[in-house]
């Protein structure tokens, strides 16, 4: 392959970091050297599929997993051995939302929690309760995944942390309240600065946020890259080919998808279009086109992908 897929972002400051994150449950690999680098400012997708190791490296963020190797960082704090300043510069939202404060009511619940935060936003926070229809006199064990998963949008958000990190923070929300929720993030993230980094499968979702990705199966990070990358060096191309054509060998390994119709074939491809072309050209086939992925598209073509690049 001419063009490896970038693993490693350099030259900018980062908000979060990770350095060959190693981490196994008995025999399971969760984490096999794992380093995400998150600018400061940046929204920052990781996608995967179930059992990639997306929970347990945001978990690794906050000291809630300790990794058997490798370091982490958030804002520059090391989260194992300084985990109350890596979880006060952070506003999460967990995967799974039963952690044991089923009892609680849920204006007590966001009560015990503004105390731990001195930048806690009472005006935001009610805001944000009002228009995510929070009920504060609801036990917690009683909402449904939606109604929690709001309340603890409004846990992450209403001290503003320098980062965020959301685990899959849109599972679970009706179409209106997807749609409110993520333009309340957009907001957030125009209003204060922050860097975010959420997990989700609904890649979709928040497309138009995203402008870097992260790419992880089988516990490794296989793709890292600016969302600007990838539109530029991911393309679907599309070209005529002769008769029996052979292939192209020269471009082994960043053919990410192949489909064929007739003598058009239509291959996904990574590296400089330009140099793909050329490739193409010189195993005889006729470009036609060459079009830029949706980041849905994209991750669906990254995750199907069954060789690690
Ligand atoms: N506490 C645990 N004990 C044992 N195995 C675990 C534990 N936590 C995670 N794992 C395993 O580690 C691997 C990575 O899990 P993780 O939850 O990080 O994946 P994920 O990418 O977040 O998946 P999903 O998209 O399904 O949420 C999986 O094989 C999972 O079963």
């Amino acid at each position: 392959m001419s063009t490896p897929l970038p693993t490693r972002l350099d030259g900018v400051p980062l908000a979060v970091r990770t350095q060959n994150l190693t981490k196994r449950f008995g025999r399971q690999t969760a984490l096999d050297d794992v380093s995400l680098q998150v600018p400061e400012g940046a929204v920052y997708v990781l996608i995967g599929p179930n059992g990639a190791g997306k929970s347990t490296t945001l978990k690794v963020l906050l000291d809630l997993v300790r990794a058997d190797s490798g370091t982490a960082e958030v804002c520059g704090v090391d989260p194992r051995t300084r985990g109350p300043e890596a979880r006060a510069q952070t506003g999460y939202v967990p995967e799974r939302l039963d952690w044991g404060y089923g009892w609680m009511r849920v204006g007590r619940l966001l009560e015990h929690h503004a105390a731990y935060f001195p930048a806690w936003d009472r005006e935001y926070a009610a805001r944000l309760g009002r228009i995510f229809g929070i009920e504060p006199e609801r036990r917690m064990g009683t909402l449904s995944k939606g109604q929690s998963r709001r309340v603890h949008l409004i846990m992450a958000l209403a001290h503003r942390p320098p980062v965020l990190v959301l685990d899959e923070p849109t599972d679970g929300l009706d179409p209106v309240m997807l749609d409110e929720a993520l333009g309340l993030l957009a907001e957030h993230v125009a209003d204060t600065p922050t860097t975010v980094l959420v997990s989700t499968h609904q890649v979709h979702d928040v497309e138009r946020l995203a402008d870097h990705v992260g790419v992880m199966r089988d516990g490794r990070l296989v793709l890292q890259a600016p969302r600007d990358v990838l539109h530029r060096d991911l393309r679907r191309y599309r070209a005529e080919v002769p008769e029996g054509w052979a292939g192209a060998p020269e471009l082994n390994g960043a053919v990410l998808r192949r489909g064929a119709l007739g003598r058009e074939i239509q291959w996904t491809i990574w590296g400089g279009e330009r140099d793909v072309a050329q490739r193409l050209a010189r195993a005889g086939a006729v470009v036609r086109d060459a079009a830029p992925l949706t980041l849905q598209e994209a991750a669906i073509t990254l995750l199907s992908r069954k060789d690690q690049p």
